[in-house]
């Protein structure tokens, strides 16, 4: 039946309610087989709510779903995959002290795998034939956040799917696995495969998605055809006329040297991490460096060096001309190191708290006062200006990490580092799930702490975001830093090829890296 409905996927009037927000309003909605579907919106547009309800995680108030022609009640996710549905979320799950097949198991029914070797063996053959490299043997917390993301879109392939759902799936690939991506949808969708797809990046929708849905504070607020409709079009209608994106980030001017790794080595903590050889990298103040790679190149770890949490076999670490190799993490943070994660809810926020709670993880030693004390009040009322300032959509000071948006966490998490004035901030994924809008606040305040004195480290693999805020530009690769240079002296092609390695050996580093 599914293969002759005219219409894959029909929302008719689906509504939802959380306390204080509508995040789904009267929501209407046509996927037809085979279409690559596109939804957009801003932050808190409702755009995850609306997926859950169709796969079943969440219960709509009112409205109906007509799947392949016919009315539906999802019952659960279990009951979606029966029915060929399958989706990719925006925060991972997965377990992550079992290993992928573990995982994927737990997720299928035990009479379509057989046996783990069996589903091993399938888990191999769905990734080389759609080229998402996996290992099955190893365990989920080893993996990167795009190799994590890898094993949800295999696990997806893994059954008899009419409708894929993807909550921005491209947010963390690199431009070689977005290319891959796109080659699987689009061959998932010429094999008569629904795509319904959420993105931040209109570029991509534009060139990949055959219709798009806009909504706008839990509303439809339009449709249409992405390649006959410009991005600003699509933006205008995300956002509303009051868009207005500052396109330049200035440059800036370097000064002292705020941190340094000299000849940093780190032997590989666990089977699977990646070991980092003879590290030499100076962040100035008032000067953005980035680091491109493919995810699982050594980022983590030398994110883990910097802030303390991992401690070198070889080579030292400066702060401001302090030596702190054998300083750990408060110390670090105390000295002027702030840290913003890659894993936004887990290491940057704590789902159940507050976001005043929230916002003392990190914010404590700039929050207490002289004898360590806190204050409730101010704090509320700083975590209140944190919201408003970011445009965070939130109810108040009050709401819980895990009931932001993904976006909105995002925005919360890294204006609460920028608020705290860090003599070095570093900062993975600055704008992971930001809409247009909010990344280019974002952009905005990082350039004005640039050039507040604040050395900045960005690790991306969105090369955009990476030419247009950063002063130097590197790559990382198998644990060995490129040489950094000014963006305008190393072309794409010439990063691309510093991802996949090609570089000078790293006893050559410390020259080339001299400024
Ligand atoms: N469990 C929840 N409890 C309370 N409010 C929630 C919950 N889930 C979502 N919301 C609220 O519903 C609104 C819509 O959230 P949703 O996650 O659907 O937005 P989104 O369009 O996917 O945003 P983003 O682009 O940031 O991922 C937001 O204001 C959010 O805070």
């Amino acid at each position: 039946m599914g293969a002759t409905a005219s219409r894959r996927l029909e929302l008719v009037g689906i509504a939802k309610a959380y306390p204080g927000c509508i995040a789904n309003d009267r929501v209407e909605m046509t996927v037809k087989p085979g279409e690559i579907h596109a939804l957009v919106g801003e932050n808190g547009a409702g755009k995850s709510t609306l997926m859950k309800i169709i796969y079943g995680v969440v219960k709509p108030d009112a409205g109906q779903l007509i799947w392949n022609d016919r009315e539906t009640l999802i019952e659960g996710p279990a009951h979606a995959r029966r029915l060929g549905m399958g989706m990719v979320f925006q925060h991972f799950s997965l377990f992550q002290t079992l290993t992928v097949t573990e995982n994927i198991a737990l997720y299928l029914p035990r009479q379509e795998y057989g046996s783990l070797r069996r589903l091993r063996d399938r888990i191999l053959s769905v990734g080389e034939a759609y080229g998402l490299d996996i290992n099955p043997d190893r365990h989920v917390h080893t993996l990167s956040v795009g190799e994590q993301q890898r094993v949800e879109i295999v696990r997806c392939l893994l059954q008899e799917i009419q409708l894929l759902i993807l909550d921005e799936p491209t947010a963390v690939l690199t431009p070689g696995e977005v290319t891959h991506l796109v080659k699987v949808l689009k061959q998932l969708a010429s094999e008569g495969c629904s795509i319904l797809f959420i993105s931040h990046k209109l570029e991509e929708v534009r060139t990949l998605c055959d219709r798009a849905t806009i909504l706008r504070g839990g509303r439809v607020t339009g449709s249409c055809t992405p390649a006959e409709t410009t991005s600003e079009q699509i933006s205008r209608m995300m956002l509303g006329d009051d868009l207005h994106i500052e396109k330049s980030m200035g440059v800036g001017a370097p000064g002292d040297d705020s941190l340094s790794l000299e000849g940093v080595s780190v032997s590989p903590g666990g089977a699977f991490a990646i070991a980092l050889h003879s590290i030499d990298l100076t962040l100035r103040a008032g000067e953005i460096t980035g680091i491109a790679g493919v995810a699982g190149n050594g980022q983590d770890e030398l994110v883990d060096l910097i802030n303390g949490e991992l401690a070198p076999d070889a080579g030292k670490l400066l702060l401001d001309g302090r030596d702190m190799t054998a300083e750990g993490v408060l110390a670090r943070r105390r000295a002027g190191l702030a840290t913003v994660h890659a894993d936004r809810l887990g290491r940057g926020s704590i789902g159940a708290m507050s976001l005043t709670e929230n916002r003392l993880l990190t914010a404590y030693v700039t929050d207490s006062d002289a004898h360590g004390f806190l204050h409730w009040r101010p704090l509320t009322e700083r975590t209140r200006e944190l919201i408003q300032n970011y445009q965070v959509k939130a109810s108040g000071p009050d709401d819980t990490a895990a009931s932001l948006s993904g976006g909105n966490l995002q925005k919360f998490i890294i204006g609460r580092e920028i608020a705290q004035a860090p003599k070095v901030l570093v900062c993975f994924y600055p704008t992971w799930g930001v809409d247009v809008g909010s990344a280019n606040r974002i952009h905005v305040e990082l350039a004005r702490l640039r050039d507040e004195g604040t050395a900045i480290l960005i690790l991306t693999e969105d090369l955009d975001e990476l030419y247009l805020l950063c002063d130097r530009v590197g790559a990382i690769c198998g644990g060995q830093l490129s040489p950094l240079k000014p963006g305008h002296e190393v072309s794409m092609e010439t990063l691309g090829q510093w991802m996949a390695g090609t570089f000078s050996a790293p006893q050559t580093q410390g020259v080339q890296n001299a400024h």
